[in-house]
């Protein structure tokens, strides 16, 4: 890392380009709306551009959209909205063609990140339905872009890393045939894209869910909970795998339909929660069946399910690397303990706009219970998510111990609704969180609030897994113990692994760096950022507070006493 670059400034940089990221795909869902002649022209084997080209061909437009309709009253504004959705709506059914693709008939976009776009599709052969993420190989080669003879052809470079990514994804979900776990039916590839069909999971992502239904009664989101654990026990127990991006995004679900409540789950704080409807044990409830676990990008092979061995250890098993396994797998059972608080207040235990202080929260794993959200949550809920959320990793559960607590084997039961709420008044309560993330649902995906959450939970889990993963790593090398892992992981254990990211930071290009350490060159990240991730010789923790002390603390940084463990809760989310 330079001198004089912080660790604060890095993830300034970090939710800088998330919300850039964020920007990014309102723009493409924006635009997508133009006539086929402007946002698709012909490329090699499909009918897309390429992505920088696109976007800033977005932003265009959006600057034009901007210059030529400023709605003047709210109701102009509801009607341009109102045009927007329609056209959204639109765009959606126009879908692109792929060469390689043609036994599958695209029916809708569902999803998108930097380098691909998930679809609805259907089988022609079979008829059955499914998701085709479609992974494109090559990005735009920015610097000879410019170029002034590459202005009619764009030179393409192929993504070096993200194809090992890919390959890497691919052969862990191969790998895997549990009902949380979202199926892998197919694998191909084209000249310029990567295919996977994947089982279709109708009801999308588990994030808008908890945005729409504002919080879960608690048998609802044991429902949820314990299909997610079954996935993990699955994937660590069986597979020796750990998934490192267990987040509301990364849930997915089948829609089951909502049969209204005959008492309704209110709490009065909360006067405008939807109905999530009756729950029916083993079936579910507030839409929500089945829920599995997508999005294998960032996972790990951990041990070697044929030799029983940890990865890349032949012969080798010393005790930290035996711990090493099981820290690895407590990221995923500390990311469980952020969904399940989320799932039952509807906003997540580690949040503030300012990055330094939320950086600071995570690392200390200061969370609060806030009242009077979770005055009506019972406490073995509360007790199992300190077994969570605790800053040592050794403390905190496994994922069968997390499985055998008397809040997970307690049959779903009435939840009481409490009539002495403290500060409970006619008007609903709503944190400056809780309105932000709230406060845009009605234009779902776009709001800033929903924004705001999905990068909670990135910068949150990024800072964890630096925090964890980077001391562990660091330890390693100091003791010579080489190649933990090796095999699947081969690229990653060089340098610092580039995939602590924020999934909004490796899509805006950084999964490309491959080995941030070894990278040199003028292209790199860091050139273009000013900053790296470079976290040898210290914790986050360590180096704040090392700044803390020197003169270039920032002055937004306020170092907080030492950590007092699992449950120091020394600071409110509405005191920050
Ligand atoms: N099997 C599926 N069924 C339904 N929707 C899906 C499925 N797989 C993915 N999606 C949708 O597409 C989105 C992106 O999928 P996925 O996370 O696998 O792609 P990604 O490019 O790796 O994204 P990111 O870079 O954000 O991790 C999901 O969040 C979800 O909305």
């Amino acid at each position: 890392m330079p001198p004089g670059v912080s660790v604060v400034e890095t993830f300034k940089n970090l939710i800088r380009h998330g919300k850039h990221h964020q920007q990014a795909r309102n723009d493409l869902k924006q635009t997508a709306a133009q006539p086929p002649s402007q946002a698709q022209p012909n490329t090699s084997d499909h009918q897309e551009l390429p992505q920088n080209q696109r976007q800033d061909q977005q932003r265009h437009h959006q600057d034009q959209q901007r210059q030529t309709h400023v709605p003047a009253t709210t109701a102009a504004r509801d009607a341009a909205a109102e045009i927007i959705v329609n056209e959204e709506r639109e765009a959606k059914l126009k879908m692109p063609s792929y060469k390689g693709l043609e036994n599958y008939k695209l029916l809708e976009k569902m999803g998108d990140g930097a380098f691909s776009n998930v679809y609805k599709a259907i089988d022609i052969s079979t008829g059955q339905k499914v998701a085709v993420k479609v992974v494109r190989k090559f990005e735009l080669n920015a610097s000879q872009a410019g170029e002034k003879h590459l202005n009619a052809e764009f030179k393409k470079k192929p993504r070096v890393t993200e194809r090992a990514n890919i390959l890497k994804e691919v052969q862990i979900m191969r790998g895997t045939n549990h009902p949380s776990i979202v199926k892998l039916i197919s694998f191909s590839e084209s000249q310029e894209h990567y295919f996977l069909v994947l089982e279709l999971m109708e009801g999308g992502e588990l994030f808008h869910q908890i945005v729409k239904l504002t919080y879960f009664s608690e048998n609802l989101a044991r429902h949820v909970i314990l299909q997610v654990a079954q996935g993990i026990r699955y994937l660590h127990e069986e597979r020796g795998v750990v998934h490192r991006d267990i987040k509301p995004e990364n849930l997915l679900f089948e829609r089951i339909p909502i049969v209204p409540s005959k008492v309704p789950v209110n709490r009065p704080y909360d006067e405008d929660k939807e109905d999530e409807g009756e729950f029916v044990l083993g079936v579910g409830g507030g839409g929500i069946g089945r829920v599995k676990i997508a999005d294998f990008g960032l996972s790990k092979v951990v041990w070697n399910e044929h030799t029983m061995t940890p990865c890349g250890t032949v012969g080798y098993t010393a005790p930290e690397i035996v711990k090493d396994e099981r820290y690895s797998k407590s990221v995923d059972m500390w990311a469980l303990g952020c969904v399940l608080y989320t799932l039952l207040c509807g906003f997540p235990p580690f949040y503030d706009e300012s990055i330094n202080v939320l950086t600071e929260k995570v690392a200390r794993g200061h969370y609060t219970f806030l009242s009077p959200w979770w005055d009506d949550i019972s406490d073995s809920a509360k007790n199992l998510i300190t077994h969570l959320l605790c800053v040592d990793p050794s403390q905190r559960f496994t994922i069968d111990e997390f499985l055998q607590h008397p809040w997970c084997t307690a049959l779903s039961t009435e939840q009481p609704v409490s009539s002495s709420i403290p500060n409970a008044g006619s008007q609903p309560l709503d944190s400056p969180l809780l309105s932000a993330i709230r406060g845009g649902w009605a234009q779902e995906g776009r709001s800033p609030g929903v924004a705001s959450l999905k990068e909670a939970f990135d910068i949150t889990y990024a800072v964890h897994r630096m925090e964890e993963e980077g001391a562990r790593r660091r330890k390693f090398r100091a003791a010579g113990a080489r190649g933990f892992l090796s095999g699947l992981n081969e690229e990653e254990d060089e340098g610092l692994d580039p995939s602590p990211l924020p999934a909004a930071n490796r899509q805006a290009g950084q999964r490309d760096q491959g080995h941030l350490h070894k990278d040199t060159g003028t292209k790199g990240i860091r050139a273009q950022h000013g900053f790296e991730l470079d976290l040898d010789g210290a914790t986050l923790l360590g180096r704040r507070n090392k700044r803390a002390l020197g003169n270039k603390a920032p002055n937004a940084f306020k170092p907080m006493g030492p950590p007092t463990g699992p449950n120091s809760n020394g600071q409110r989310l509405a005191d920050s």
